[in-house]
């Protein structure tokens, strides 16, 4: 051991600090904050939930590291979002861009989400004004572009998503430091867009997958949704909301917890109903928030068809 500074310690300059401290970083950017929420306002998604905690500790580090000199590019924060419908992506990308705001990697935090049709036009010459005006809308924050792959359309070689692909990827490497990208859809899907894109995949550092939630963890989520609005269920409407959630995941178009908040719709639908059709006097509170057993049992999905009244297919599919 010698008293020789490292080529690091040299490399530092004199005005800046000598160390930082990490955990007061962690509690005055807020981060813990956004963390502790994450955990506490979603149910499962262990994985995803060690994969966001991880990047902000990535991120905590980068700031440390350019505090001290050591760190003057901004890191690739563009990610990909992948999972079946319903299992929290567009919930988990607002706590990212807070996350990512908080931490000062973007000025204001916000959310653009987007699909094809907001990006790409029917015309000649309408993609480009369209693709930069969600771009100028998103500045700033996170743009969640779901169901990304719909933009690559091999079999038309004149598609004009090509088009709003090229202004992306120019503007995801020129404009990294204000600017986030969340590309979401279903996984194999994503795979297949990247092996045809390869610039997506090369600007893209975090891929993080969504896992389907099981059957306790829907019920749980239910719950929450539920006593969210002040409303519970009474002990045969649980047994059979579980019931419920066992047979819609066999069905067509589950859409895991966007399913469930459908199904809550409908009951409340149906407890309303039941309320005006039966009650011959006043309703206390706790009439008022009860879901009973038949407001759930009442449902096609117990008849073998899906929960949902005359709806179109694009809606059925909640
Ligand atoms: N882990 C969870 N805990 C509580 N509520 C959840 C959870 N995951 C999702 N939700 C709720 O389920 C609904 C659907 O979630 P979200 O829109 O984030 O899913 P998604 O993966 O983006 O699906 P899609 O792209 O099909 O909309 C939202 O109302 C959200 O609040």
């Amino acid at each position: 051991m010698t008293d020789e500074p490292t080529a690091l310690e040299e490399k530092a300059s004199p005005s800046l600090p000598q160390s930082v401290d990490l955990a007061a970083a962690f509690e005055e950017s807020g981060v813990r904050d956004v963390l502790k929420e994450l955990d506490d306002t979603m149910i499962g998604l262990a994985p995803v939930k060690q994969r966001i905690r991880e990047t902000a500790a990535l991120l905590l580090v980068d700031q440390a590291r350019r505090q001290l000199g050591l760190a003057t590019e901004t890191p690739t924060l563009h990610m990909s979002f992948t999972g079946n419908p319903g299992t929290g992506k567009t919930t988990v990308a607002l706590k990212m861009a807070d996350l990512l705001h908080r931490l000062g990697y973007v000025r204001k935090g916000h959310l653009v989400t987007v699909t094809r049709d907001d990006l790409v036009g029917q015309y000649i010459g309408h993609t480009a004004p369209k693709t930069k005006e969600v771009l100028k809308k998103a500045m700033g924050g996170v743009l969640f572009i779901d169901e990304a792959y719909y933009l690559y359309r091999p079999e038309n070689e004149r598609d004009y998503g090509q088009e709003a692909i090229e202004i992306l990827l120019q503007v995801m490497e020129n404009n990294r430091d204000d600017l986030v990208v969340i590309l979401a859809g279903y996984a194999d899907r994503m795979d297949r867009f990247f092996e045809s894109n390869p610039g997506f995949r090369s600007r893209i550092a975090h891929h993080i997958e969504f896992p389907d939630y099981t059957n306790e963890e829907l019920l749980k989520i239910a719950e929450i949704m539920l006593s969210e609005q002040n409303y519970a269920f009474d002990p045969a409407a649980r047994v059979a909301m579980a019931e419920y959630i066992a047979s819609r995941r066999g069905q067509q178009h589950f859409a895991n917890a966007r399913s469930i908040r459908n199904a809550l719709d409908r009951a409340r639908l149906r407890q309303a109903n039941r309320l005006f059709n039966e009650a011959a006097g006043p309703l206390d509170a706790a009439a008022l928030s009860a879901i009973a057993e038949t407001d759930i049992r009442a449902s096609r999905v117990f008849r073998g068809g899906l929960d949902t009244d005359r709806k179109p297919a694009r809606e059925a599919a909640e």
